[in-house]
């Protein structure tokens, strides 16, 4: 099957760069996941790149093949060039030190019976780190934690909210580069979704991170992001910027999940929220052609046949859609 393409990657100094990236499960005899297919995207230093999409459109398993926690069944993940997808062992554990991950459910991604100041320190030990003591400080300050109260606690003793703060301590006492976020504020009360999004925005500024941040709520992603890649049933619909996207949504998928946005700024019309209501098809038996047509108010036969390609509608604005929301002969392909 073909993917979505490879035009819309940039040549430039991206320290993250991920082509093709295919995850497949097996699901019992002669079924297959198919979970990501072909997504391609690069992120630049210093960027973040939001991926939206709904629950169970690949994010995750996008995340976890990236940090080759599995490896993708197939596709080509680089780090600052270093294809990252043969490591193995030693090499692979050196390497992801740079890449680090911060889980949705901050309080069982901690170890419960640690204490704060161990959680933070693991890596540090395992890596061999020198000024051990300094750098758990330093990490717990930077998050906001007092470390003389809170780092001889257990997680239990915390909130969500100073839970997650713990996990991002525990990422960044490593320097990593890049920070991939898989829905960190979605099991966080509304009011401390924005104390650890600006938490986020703090720290990828004071120690120039690069953050791939993963959410299923556009609302969440617009704001913190500096691109946004949509995904739809393990493709890649639209990538741009994250305000183009937002005011000239492209994919008719952009605009559903734009629409669900409280108080945004668009509306779908009743024919296309009849079309687009319900659930995606299954991913073990994904639709030919453009994956969304079966939802799709635009749909014609040839998104039967026929997998749309990323192709540029504006600078820097890629969508795979065969009969984006505007007329894409306004603009000139470079
Ligand atoms: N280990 C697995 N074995 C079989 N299927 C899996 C496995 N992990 C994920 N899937 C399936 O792959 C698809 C993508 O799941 P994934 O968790 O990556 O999506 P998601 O967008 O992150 O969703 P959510 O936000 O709900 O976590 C789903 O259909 C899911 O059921």
């Amino acid at each position: 099957m073909a993917g979505s393409g490879t035009a819309h990657l940039r040549n430039g100094d991206e320290v993250l760069r991920v082509e093709n990236l295919t995850v497949r499960f097996r699901a019992g005899r002669n079924r297959t996941v198919h979970a990501v297919s072909e997504v391609s995207f690069d992120v630049a230093r210093g960027e973040t790149l939001g991926i939206v999409g709904e629950s169970g459109c690949g994010k995750s398993s996008a995340a976890r093949a990236i940090m080759q926690m599995p490896p993708p069944t197939s596709g080509s993940v680089r780090l600052n060039g270093q294809e990252l997808t043969g490591l193995r062992g030693e090499a692979l554990r050196q390497t992801r030190r740079q890449l680090q991950m911060i889980f949705q459910d901050p309080i069982s991604s901690l170890n419960p019976r640690r204490r704060v100041r161990d959680i933070v320190a693991e890596g540090p030990r395992v890596w061999g780190a020198e000024n051990g003591a300094e750098r758990i400080d330093e990490a717990l300050e930077a998050v906001g934690l007092d470390p003389a109260t809170a780092a001889g606690r257990r997680p239990h003793e915390f909130s969500g909210g100073q839970c997650q703060r713990v996990s991002i301590a525990r990422a960044l006492v490593l320097e990593p580069q890049v920070i991939i976020c898989d829905e960190p504020v979605s099991a966080l009360d509304v009011s401390v979704q924005a104390q650890i999004l600006n938490l986020l925005e703090d720290l990828k500024a004071r120690y120039r991170l690069t953050l791939v941040f993963i959410a299923h709520d556009l609302a969440v992603i617009k704001n913190i992001s500096d691109r946004v890649l949509v995904m739809y049933l393990g493709k890649t619909c639209e990538l741009a910027p994250a305000e183009a996207l937002v005011e000239r949504p492209a994919h008719p998928y952009t605009r559903a999940l734009l629409s669900a946005v409280p108080r945004g700024p668009l509306r779908l019309t009743a024919a296309e929220e009849e079309r687009m209501g319900g659930e995606p098809p299954s991913p073990i038996a994904p639709p030919s052609g453009c994956r969304f047509r079966t939802r799709c108010p635009r749909a014609d036969a040839r998104c039967a046949t026929e997998e749309p390609l990323m192709r540029p509608i504006a600078p820097d604005h890629w969508v795979a859609c065969h009969h984006p929301a505007r007329d894409p002969s306004a603009f000139e392909a470079p």
